[in-house]
């Protein structure tokens, strides 16, 4: 491969999201076939022993475009010139929670790791923050690495939001989930999310079937 290196930090990295995007940031899903990257995995220092362990799996794995895989537990070595950071090292949410309940426990892992992407990345940085409540978490971080990292270069993770409603009409009209378009998500990742599915498109076959009864 003959491409630079990406340097790719993934935040969280020995928890459930983080192990499970390693591996496709890794095998070049993310980025390409052809474009390698140094993978940097950023845990807190009780969750060391996890890191080495997924660094190894990694290792073993032997994927042509893993150029390099580092476990590290200050966010110095993390951030320090990286092309992209998947921010997901936050605390999940438990039963009976909202997302906002986690602001008190998660704001300050944004604030810091924002001053962190300030100091140590490069600038042309592109950041996105999956940690919860993640539209808020997005904003924290963009302020506190402002002058340094442009607001544009931040984005927060709501895809899943546009999936969910997707694969709910998909299940509802009985179609393949390929088969749906154009369905919206207005609002938060939160309990003001709200799927817009007035301008979505659903065939059966080559039938257009829309609105269905049921909606
Ligand atoms: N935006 C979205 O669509 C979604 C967001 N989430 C959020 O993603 C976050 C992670 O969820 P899970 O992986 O299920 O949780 P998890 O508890 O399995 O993993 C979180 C990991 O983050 C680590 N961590 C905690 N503080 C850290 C810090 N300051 N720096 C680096 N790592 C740190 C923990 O040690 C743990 O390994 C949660 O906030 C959850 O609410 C979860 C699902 C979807
Ligand atoms: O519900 C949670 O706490 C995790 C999340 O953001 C989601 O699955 O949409």
């Amino acid at each position: 491969m003959t491409k630079a290196p990406f340097r790719v930090l993934v935040t969280g990295a020995a928890g459930q999201i983080g192990y499970s995007i390693v591996l496709q940031i890794a095998k070049g899903d993310v980025f390409g076939p052809d474009q390698p990257v140094v993978l940097v995995m950023l845990d807190i220092p009780p969750m060391a022993a996890v890191l080495e362990g997924v660094q190894m799996e990694l290792i073993d794995c032997a994927l042509p475009t893993l150029a390099g895989v580092e476990g590290v537990t200050n966010e110095e070595q993390a951030f320090k010139d990286i092309d992209f950071a998947f921010l997901v090292g936050a605390m999940p949410r438990r039963e009976g929670m909202e997302r906002k309940d986690l602001l008190a426990a998660n704001v300050k892992i944004f604030k810091s790791q924002g001053r962190s992407l300030a100091n140590f990345a490069k600038p042309t940085v592109k950041v996105l923050v999956v940690g919860n409540p993640a539209n808020t978490n997005a904003l924290v971080c963009a302020k506190y690495a402002a002058g340094k990292v442009p607001l544009r270069n931040f984005s927060a993770m709501t895809r899943l939001d546009h999936n969910r409603a997707t694969a709910q009409i998909a299940l509802h009209a009985n179609v393949p989930v390929a088969n749906v378009k154009n369905v919206i998500i207005w609002g938060n990742h939160s309990s003001t999310q709200f799927p817009d599915a007035r301008h979505a498109k659903v065939v059966k076959g080559t039938i257009p079937l829309w609105p269905p009864t049921w909606f």
